[in-house]
């Protein structure tokens, strides 16, 4: 495997909910070396965001990192200050989102907010800035870049905003771009566009790329390694091929089932029954048995651990 650029360990992060405080990413440990792409998937409120935000140090207000460390270029992210922090994100670590307009100010035009980050984050002067800005939205596929350098966001389509955002992440030449389900409001044919750059500029650069769905769609066309989250923990991870072969959490196996197929016979699509336990609701032992069709009475008594099964793939169920 190739060099960890960032390592997560044992990463816990909680929510401050009145006078609780509620688990929501709990104990995580991956890395993602030069150039992969990891994706990170799970049903709606398994964790993805929160760990991606933990990893930016971006949490809501009512969000901490209780434990754990998230190791970038060797040194902790957790613990250093906001304007530490604040060097860090967009200049090595980028991110970009479903909806681009919650990163994007209404009221500054695009060049202006890709010429600041530049020139603040690449020390160039203002005329440099705008070089750069315009030949990252000419590569994102804007053939006039200096009439859009020129807009204002919501003047824009939403497959627009999302190139634009892509090119304002790009343009720091980020080690890691985070990719939070960043194709999920868009059209098909819009998302397939947005797909192949990032595919490109992988190609490119040396970036790597922590890509959050919950599309295994997009898993299977953009992925090297697949980390299945639910409830808080990783269940299984594994290489892509290995992920789509040979799955063996239940649950990974129900999204298998639950998603449709673009090549192959067609299968009748099985949703798994339920939806995944809050936090503050896990159940004590695994917190997947209440909805797993393969569900023992030991299941339920103790929680699983994450067991190497293979090289690089990992399962959380005793009855593998
Ligand atoms: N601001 C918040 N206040 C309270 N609880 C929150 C907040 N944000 C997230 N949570 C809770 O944290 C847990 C994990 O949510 P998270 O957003 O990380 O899930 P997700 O897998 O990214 O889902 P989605 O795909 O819907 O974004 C959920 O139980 C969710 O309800």
């Amino acid at each position: 495997m190739s060099e960890a650029l960032l390592e997560v360990k044992s990463l816990r992060t909680v929510i401050k909910d009145k006078k609780r405080e509620l688990t929501v990413v709990d104990g995580i440990d991956f890395t993602i070396g030069t150039n992969e792409v990891v994706a990170l998937v799970g049903e709606s409120g398994c964790g993805k965001s929160m760990t991606s935000l933990s990893i930016m140090q971006l949490l809501p207000r009512v969000g901490e990192i209780a434990g754990g460390e998230v190791r970038f270029g060797g040194r902790n992210l957790v613990g250093l200050s906001n304007r530490e922090m604040s060097s860090v994100r967009g200049r090595q670590i980028a991110m970009i989102f479903q909806e681009p307009m919650t990163s994007l100010n209404p009221v500054l035009t695009i060049g202006m907010q890709m010429t600041e980050a530049i020139t603040r984050h690449l020390g160039v002067s203002k005329s440099e800035a705008i070089t750069i800005a315009e030949d990252w939205l000419r590569r994102v596929g804007f053939p006039e870049p200096s009439r859009i350098r020129k807009e204002y966001p919501h003047r824009l389509s939403g497959g627009m905003r999302q190139r634009v955002m892509l090119a304002m992440a790009m343009a720091c030449k980020p080690e890691l771009l985070i990719a939070d389900e960043p194709t999920t409001a868009l059209d098909v044919t819009i998302q397939a566009q947005v797909l192949d750059l990032i595919r490109q500029l992988l190609h490119e650069t040396d970036m790597s790329v922590l890509f959050i769905t919950h599309d295994l769609g997009v898993v299977a066309e953009m992925a090297t390694r697949v980390i299945v989250m639910y409830a808080g923990q990783i269940v299984e991870t594994a290489d892509v091929r290995t992920l789509f072969t040979d799955a063996r959490h239940p649950y990974t196996k129900g999204l298998l089932q639950s998603t449709p197929r673009m090549q192959g016979a067609i299968e009748p699509l099985v949703p798994i029954p339920g939806s995944v336990p809050p936090a503050g609701a896990f159940p004590a032992g695994c917190r997947f048995a209440e909805r797993c069709p393969m569900a023992k009475a030991e299941c339920r008594d103790r929680q699983p651990e994450l067991r190497e099964i293979g090289a690089g793939h990992q399962v959380r169920c005793i009855l593998i």
